[in-house]
């Protein structure tokens, strides 16, 4: 039996009920394992969990990333370039999960899943300390068997509602949703934008005559007043990845990167003071 790695940190509903309770709101990053290396992921999880995040989600590079913009592709081929694979980043988890304060969302494509085996999936990420699992790409239909497996593992299934989604499928999907539910801002695919559709507010509204589930928003915030202006709108949590993957991917050095990352967060962070 593989020894679990013990994680200090609370699951994601805990953290969304423990912020509620504070009336804040959740601030959750996105970076890709492996880009520039895994020894930086591992820094960059330690510097995003020290300056303020609440859940960090991890995304696993993969080849064919049809959700993602150039930005995040770009460092997934980045990543997958410098040989990054499933069982590095788990290895590499194993060692800095019990260093974080916040829990690890992990972000994969399905088809990854499916190779390796839905169950040993869901047992390798629960062993290595990970709580949540996103899947951006698995239709509702299938989700199934991702869920008999993720409650089997305690791992929290999120599942994604786009401007797009009709009402009755938004329904299905809050339902089935663990952790929170992501809501995803704009149509299109992930990637820094000027400015946050307001469309988002009433989509929230919609959401939350729906369930009591925390919604998380993402895709395009990138500036402190994006955080601002989602936040109150009513949003439990604000998600950033391609902004934070554009830093430390693109810096000249990883150390530098690991800079910018955490003046970043920290300018993103106080803007939901
Ligand atoms: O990059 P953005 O525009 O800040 O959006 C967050 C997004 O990157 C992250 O949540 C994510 C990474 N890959 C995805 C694929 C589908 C949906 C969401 C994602």
């Amino acid at each position: 039996m593989a020894a679990l790695t013990v994680s200090n940190a609370i699951g994601l509903s805990e953290t969304f009920s423990k912020l509620k309770e504070q009336g804040k709101v959740a601030f959750i990053p996105y970076i890709t394992a492996g880009d520039p290396d895994l020894s930086t992921t591992a820094e960059a999880l330690k510097v995003l969990s020290n300056h303020g995040s609440d859940i960090i989600e991890l995304g696993v590079p993969y080849s064919d990333p049809l959700a993602d913009g150039p930005v995040i592709q770009a460092a997934a081929t980045r990543s997958l370039a410098r040989g990054t694979n499933f069982s590095a980043i788990i290895s590499m988890l194993k060692e800095v999960i019990p260093e974080l304060s916040c829990p690890i969302a992990l972000f994969s494509y399905y088809n990854p899943i499916l190779k390796r085996g839905v169950e040993n999936f869901m047992m390798t990420i629960r062993d290595a300390g990970v709580h949540g699992l996103v899947v951006p790409d698995v239709p509702l239909e299938e989700t199934e068997i991702l869920r008999k497996e993720a409650v089997k593992y305690n791992i929290e299934l999120v599942l994604l509602t786009t401007p797009t989604t009709p009402k009755d499928r938004m329904k299905a999907i809050v339902e089935a949703s663990e952790g929170f539910v992501y809501l995803v801002s704009s149509v299109g695919v992930t990637g820094a934008r000027t400015s946050v559709s307001d469309r988002v507010q009433t989509l929230l509204e919609e959401i939350k005559e729906a369930t009591e589930k925390p919604v998380a928003v993402g895709f395009g915030i990138s500036k402190p007043e994006h955080v601002k202006q989602v936040a109150n709108w009513g949003a439990d949590g604000i998600i950033v990845g391609s902004a934070m993957v554009k830093l430390l991917g693109e810096a000249q050095t990883p150390e530098e990167g690991l800079k910018a990352l955490e003046s970043f967060t920290k300018s993103l962070k106080s803007a939901l003071s």
